[in-house]
């Protein structure tokens, strides 16, 4: 049965152009830096950021990861916000495994940490607290694109305060196509930026690190020590290579999908839904009617998937098509005029 998986846009596929660049794809040992595939995504990656160096990693969990233990030290501190990835959904591998202090603090409506709230947050310089050194945000955050003004506060905030900034760029191209900022300027106020390449993009696996020559060479080092030193994944750098250059413009298509389902169902009675927050490929929504669990179960005996208690997430991506959000509409209204 096919779905229509609206879980997340982690669950995208290979299309069959992809799969035969993949199958072309020139691969060697990358743990010796002979993969070519490998190298030249890495070069793609800090090329289109305006950085130094680039470091192709497994997963997106992986790559804040190593940028978190590249950045701080054993000890030391992180501000980042309370609802972010980081935080909440990397099961605190930070703290875990690389012993940085988690310093959250409350995140705005629009995905944004308030200056004070961070400012709050930075440690005293006193033996009794940890050292703070690092603030992460999130670009896009549950859909919605940061202000590129307010980047460039936190950066001089940052430099204010003698600390790094890394960016949690799951969606980077999400935010790009959506902001219409290059690339480059979104990543400028960054000293490090994750990219997700297996979310709205469409390759099978990976990240790209991207940052300075020593961060970089750290991450490559801690890389190699978690177990993530890989041997012939050009396989999987040439899908993300093909993924950059064919993938982000279409991006947009996903915005627009998103849009219109989010307007089909802010009409129906029962849906509470704010449309301002629909600016990517993300409709949150809650239920003022009905039983979440009910709806869920309802939607899948339709062959519909979505996730999310209490709050409803919505995700589109390559293989949603105009039919399915038609389809999806009319599965709600169905549920709701009941
Ligand atoms: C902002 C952000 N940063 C990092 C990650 C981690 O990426 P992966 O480790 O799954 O490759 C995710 C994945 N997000 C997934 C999803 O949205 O369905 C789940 C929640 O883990 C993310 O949304």
């Amino acid at each position: 049965m096919r779905y229509i998986d609206l879980r997340s846009d982690t669950v995208t596929q290979p299309t069959e152009a992809m799969r035969q660049s993949m199958l072309h794809a020139e691969v060697g040992d990358d743990v010796y830096g002979e993969d070519p595939s490998i190298n030249a995504l890495e070069h793609k990656g800090a090329e289109l950021l305006g950085k130094e160096a680039a470091l192709f990693v497994p997963s997106g969990t992986m790559s804040n990861l190593l940028a978190m233990m590249s950045h701080c030290q054993r000890g030391e501190g992180a501000v980042l916000g309370s609802a972010s990835h980081i935080y909440r959904y990397e099961a605190q591998g930070s703290a875990v495994l690389g012993s940085v202090a988690l310093q959250s603090v409350p995140m705005q409506a629009d995905g944004t940490l308030a200056l004070k709230d961070v400012r709050a947050a930075i440690a005293p310089d006193d033996a009794h607290f940890v050292q703070t050194r690092l603030v992460c945000l999130e670009n896009t955050h549950n859909g919605k694109v940061l202000p590129l003004p307010y980047l460039r506060e936190m950066r001089d905030f940052v430099d204010e305060h003698g600390l790094l900034l890394h960016l949690d760029g799951a969606r980077l191209f999400n935010a790009v196509v959506a902001s219409g900022e290059p690339v480059a300027a979104i990543a400028a106020p960054f000293d490090s930026i994750s990219v997700c390449l297996s979310k709205g993009l469409g390759a099978p696996v990976g990240s790209l690190l991207v940052g300075s020559h020593g961060f970089i060479a750290r991450a490559r080092r801690l890389r190699k020590m978690l177990g993530g030193g890989m041997r012939q994944a050009g396989i999987l750098a040439q899908a993300a290579l093909f993924a950059l250059d064919q993938h982000v413009t279409r991006l947009a298509d996903d915005h627009r999908r998103a849009r219109r389902l989010a307007e089909g169902l802010a009409s129906l009675p029962g849906v509470a839904l704010n449309m301002e927050e629909v600016q990517t490929n993300m409709v949150f929504l809650r239920l003022t009617q009905g039983d979440p669990a009910t709806l869920l179960g309802f939607m899948k005996e339709r062959g519909i998937l979505f996730s999310g208690y209490g709050e409803l997430r919505l995700v589109t991506h390559l293989q949603i098509t105009d039919d399915d959000i038609d389809e999806v509409i009319d599965a709600f209204t169905e549920f709701l005029n009941g």
